[in-house]
C-alpha cells in the first residue's frame, strides 16, 4: 500500500475528446439554475419579467413587515424627489453664479439655493440611512417568514414524499430559494431605489429645458444596454463551465472530507484523484482566462459607445447653446445631471441581473410550497370517539398493502395480524421482505395503500394523528443522530414530558447505554456530533444503545424496535432483549430481528416473505412446521454448532 512520503502510481484514467477526466456526471445545482435562465434569457426577456418579480418581492416583504416596508417605500420615492430638487437646486445656483455683476452680489444671490442645496442634500442623506436601517431589519424577517413557511411544510408532508426523487430535488432547491428570498427583496429594493434616482434626473432636466431630455436618453440608454449586455456574456460563460465546477466540487469533497478520508488512504486513491482535480482545473483555468478576456470587451465596447454618446451629447449642447436654444446653466446642469443618472443606470442594470437570478430561486420555492400541497396529509376530522384518554391494547391490522413508487410488486401484500396488549410479537424474513414497512404502518408513519390498520377498535381519525402518536415509540432501523447531547439525543424520546435526568439514566440503564455515557468526556452533557467544538461521535453499536435508551423513554404502550440490535456487542445484545423482555405482560412490542434466537421467546412471530404473511406462530410451533422460519432458524444456530449439519433442514426457494 503506498505511503504520504511515496508517491502512489497513477493510473490511466479514461480521458473524454476534450480532455477532461470522465468523472461521474452530476445532477445540476440549485444555484446553477438561477444563472442558467439568466444566461439564457435576452435583455428583453430580463426586463418583461422584471415587473412580476419585483412585485413578489415587495408582497414578501410586506407580509414579513408592514412597517418597514413603508419605510422603504416612502424613503425610496423621498430620495429620488430629493435628487430632482438637489438638481434644481443646482441648477438655481448656476444661473446666479453664471448672471452678470460683481462675484459678491452673485454669491449672496446664489445663497438660497446653496442653502436648499445643503437642506435637500442633508434630507436625502436621512433618507438614505432610514432605507438602509429598515432593509437591515427587513431581512432578518424576510428570512424568518420565508423560512418558517417552508419548514411547517417540510416537517408536515408525508413520508412518501422523500420517495419521490423529483420531490427532494425540489425541497432542496425551495430551501437555496428561500436563502435567495431576501437577496431577491433587497435587490428589488435597491432597483427601485436606482430607478428612482434615474426618473428624479430625467424630471428634472425636463424642467430645466425639455431639449435636455433626449440628450441625457442618448448618454444613458447606450451605456446601461452594454452593461445588460455584459451581464449576459458573464452569465453565458459561467453557465457553460458548470459541468467542471460540479466535477470541482465533487474532488473537493472526495479529497477533503472525513468519510472519504481512511478509504482514499487504503485504496491508495490519492494520485488517482489529484490527476482529475489538475486535468478539470486544466480546462477551468483555460475558461476563466476566456472569460476574462470576454467579460474585458465587452466592458470595453460598452465603455466606448458610452463615451462616444456622451460625446455626441456634449456636442449637442454645445450646438444649443451656440444656437442659444439653452442657457449656461441649463447646459451646465445637464453634464451634472448626466453624470448622476449613469451613476444611478449602473446600479439599476446590476440589480436587474440580481432580481433577475434571484428571482429563478425565489421561483423555484414558491414552485415548491404549491407542489408540497399534494404531500401534506389530507385534513382529518378527529371525531374524539375515542373518548377519555385509553390505553392503547389491541392493533388489529386487516389485508395491509403498500407500494412504493415506480416499483411493480408491493412491499407489503395483504397482511392481516392481531397484536395485544401485554404480548411481544417478532416480524422475521429475508431483507426486503417487508417487516420495517409493515411496521411503519403500524406506527401511523406510513398510510397503507389498501386495507387498514385499528387500534382498540379504532381508526386513525377516531384517535387523532397526534395522541395516536404520543402512545406509541419507535425505534427505527435507520435512527438519526441528532446533534445534540448525550442526554437531549435519549430525551427527545419523549419531548412533550421534557423529562428529568433520573428517567433519562433509568432509559439508558436499560439501553445498556449508562456506563458507556458516563465515560465520555462530559458524560450526558457531551455533545454527540463532532462539527460543532467538544463534540464527539459513538461507534455504531454506541449509538444504537442511545437510540434504544430513546425508544424506552416514553412509557409506550406500543414499542416498536426494528433491528435494534445489529451493531451491539454480544453482553450489550444480551442485556437489551432483556430490557425489551421486561415488557411482557405489559404493553405491546414489536420486535424485527434478524438474530432469530432474541425471537424464541415472542408470543407470536410472523414470518414475511416477498410481502405476503407465510407463516405465524410461536416458535415452537414454526420449528415442527419446518418451514421458511425454521429453515432461517437452523442455518443461523448452525453457524454457532459446529456438530450442527445444515443441511439437516429443507431449503425454500427464495423465489417463491
Ligand atoms: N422508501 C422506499 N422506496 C422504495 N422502495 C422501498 C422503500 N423502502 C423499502 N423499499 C422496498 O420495499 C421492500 C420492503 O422493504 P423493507 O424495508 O420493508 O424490508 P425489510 O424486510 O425490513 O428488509 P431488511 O431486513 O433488509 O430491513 C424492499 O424491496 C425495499 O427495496
Amino acid at each position: 500500500m503506498p505511503t504520504t512520503d511515496q508517491p502512489d502510481r497513477t493510473p490511466d484514467l479514461p480521458v473524454s475528446t476534450q480532455g477532461e477526466s470522465v468523472l461521474p456526471e452530476l445532477r445540476e445545482m440549485w444555484w446553477e439554475t438561477g444563472v442558467r435562465a439568466r444566461a439564457q434569457a435576452g435583455p428583453f426577456a430580463v426586463l418583461s419579467e422584471l415587473p412580476r418579480l419585483v412585485w413578489a418581492a415587495l408582497g414578501v416583504s410586506w407580509h414579513a413587515d408592514r412597517v418597514r416596508t413603508l419605510i422603504v417605500g416612502v424613503t425610496t420615492v423621498g430620495a429620488g424627489v430629493m435628487s430632482a430638487f438637489g438638481l434644481l437646486a443646482v441648477q438655481r445656483v448656476l444661473v446666479e453664479l453664471f448672471a452678470g455683476g460683481p462675484t459678491a452680489d452673485k454669491v449672496v444671490a446664489a445663497l438660497p439655493a446653496l442653502a436648499a442645496l445643503a437642506a435637500v442634500t442633508a434630507l436625502r442623506a436621512g433618507m438614505a440611512t432610514a432605507m438602509g436601517y429598515a432593509q437591515n431589519g427587513l431581512s432578518p424577517k424576510v428570512d424568518q417568514k420565508v423560512e418558517r413557511g417552508l419548514f411547517e411544510v417540510t416537517t408536515a408532508v408525508r413520508l412518501e414524499a422523500f420517495d419521490a426523487d423529483a420531490f427532494a430535488d425540489d425541497m432542496e432547491r425551495a430551501s437555496r430559494g428561500a436563502d435567495s428570498t431576501t437577496g431577491l427583496v433587497q435587490a428589488s429594493m435597491n432597483l427601485l431605489a436606482g430607478l428612482a434616482g434615474v426618473l428624479a434626473v430625467a424630471v428634472a432636466v425636463v424642467v430645466v429645458h425639455p431639449l435636455l431630455l433626449p440628450a441625457l436618453l442618448v448618454a444613458t440608454v447606450p451605456n446601461g444596454w452594454a452593461s445588460l449586455r455584459a451581464g449576459h456574456l458573464r452569465y453565458q460563460t459561467y453557465a457553460a463551465g458548470s459541468v467542471r465546477r460540479r466535477r470541482l466540487w465533487l474532488l473537493h469533497r472526495l479529497m477533503a472530507e472525513r468519510d472519504s478520508a481512511p478509504e482514499l488512504r487504503s485504496y491508495g486513491l490519492r494520485s488517482f484523484l489529484l490527476d482529475q482535480y489538475d486535468r478539470v482545473m486544466g480546462v477551468e483555468t483555460g475558461i476563466q482566462l476566456a472569460l476574462a478576456r470576454r467579460v474585458t470587451t465587452t466592458t470595453t465596447v460598452g465603455a466606448m459607445i458610452g463615451g462616444i454618446a456622451t460625446a455626441a451629447v456634449y456636442v449637442l449642447l454645445g450646438l444649443l447653446l451656440i444656437d442659444g436654444q439653452i442657457p449656461l446653466a441649463a447646459a451646465a446642469t445637464c453634464v451634472i445631471a448626466v453624470q448622476s443618472a449613469q451613476r444611478s443606470l449602473s446600479v439599476v442594470t446590476f440589480q436587474i441581473d440580481r432580481v433577475y437570478t434571484e428571482g429563478q430561486h425565489f421561483r423555484d420555492y414558491t414552485g415548491f410550497m404549491a407542489r408540497a400541497a399534494d404531500y401534506l396529509p389530507e385534513p382529518r376530522t378527529c371525531t374524539g370517539r375515542a373518548g377519555t384518554p385509553q390505553r392503547l391494547r389491541e392493533i388489529t391490522v386487516e389485508a395491509v398493502s403498500l407500494r412504493y413508487p415506480d416499483r411493480d410488486t408491493p412491499a407489503v401484500d395483504q397482511v392481516s395480524l392481531t397484536v395485544e396488549a401485554g404480548q411481544t410479537v417478532a416480524f422475521v424474513g429475508e431483507n426486503g421482505s417487508g417487516k420495517s414497512t409493515l411496521a411503519m404502518m403500524i406506527a401511523t408513519l406510513r398510510a397503507p395503500s389498501g386495507g387498514s390498520v385499528h387500534y382498540n377498535g379504532r381508526t386513525i381519525d377516531d384517535w387523532g394523528m397526534a395522541a395516536l402518536r404520543g402512545r406509541i415509540g419507535v425505534v427505527t432501523q435507520e435512527y438519526h443522530k441528532w446533534p445534540f447531547t448525550a442526554a437531549t439525543n435519549i430525551a427527545i424520546g419523549d419531548i412533550t414530558t421534557t423529562p428529568g435526568q433520573d428517567r433519562i439514566e433509568e432509559a439508558a440503564a436499560r439501553a445498556v447505554a449508562h456506563d458507556m455515557i458516563n465515560d465520555l468526556p462530559h458524560g450526558y452533557e457531551t455533545l454527540l456530533d463532532r462539527t460543532f467544538a467538544g463534540g464527539q461521535d459513538l461507534s455504531g453499536g454506541q449509538w444504537q444503545r442511545v437510540t434504544a435508551a430513546r425508544g424506552f423513554l416514553r412509557d409506550a404502550d406500543v414499542l416498536i424496535m426494528d433491528e435494534p440490535s445489529s451493531a451491539l456487542d454480544p453482553r450489550a445484545e444480551d442485556a437489551l432483549f432483556q430490557a425489551i423482555r421486561d415488557r411482557h405482560g405489559r404493553g405491546i412490542t414489536i420486535l424485527i430481528t434478524h438474530r432469530l434466537a432474541n425471537v424464541r421467546h415472542a408470543d407470536r412471530i410472523y414470518v414475511l416473505h416477498h410481502g405476503r404473511l407465510v407463516e405465524a406462530g410461536t416458535h415452537d410451533h414454526l420449528m415442527t412446521a419446518r418451514g421458511r422460519y425454521a429453515e432461517l432458524f437452523t442455518l443461523q444456530a448452525a453457524g454457532y454448532d459446529t456438530t450442527a449439519p445444515t443441511a439437516q433442514m429443507p431449503r425454500q426457494s427464495t423465489t417463491a
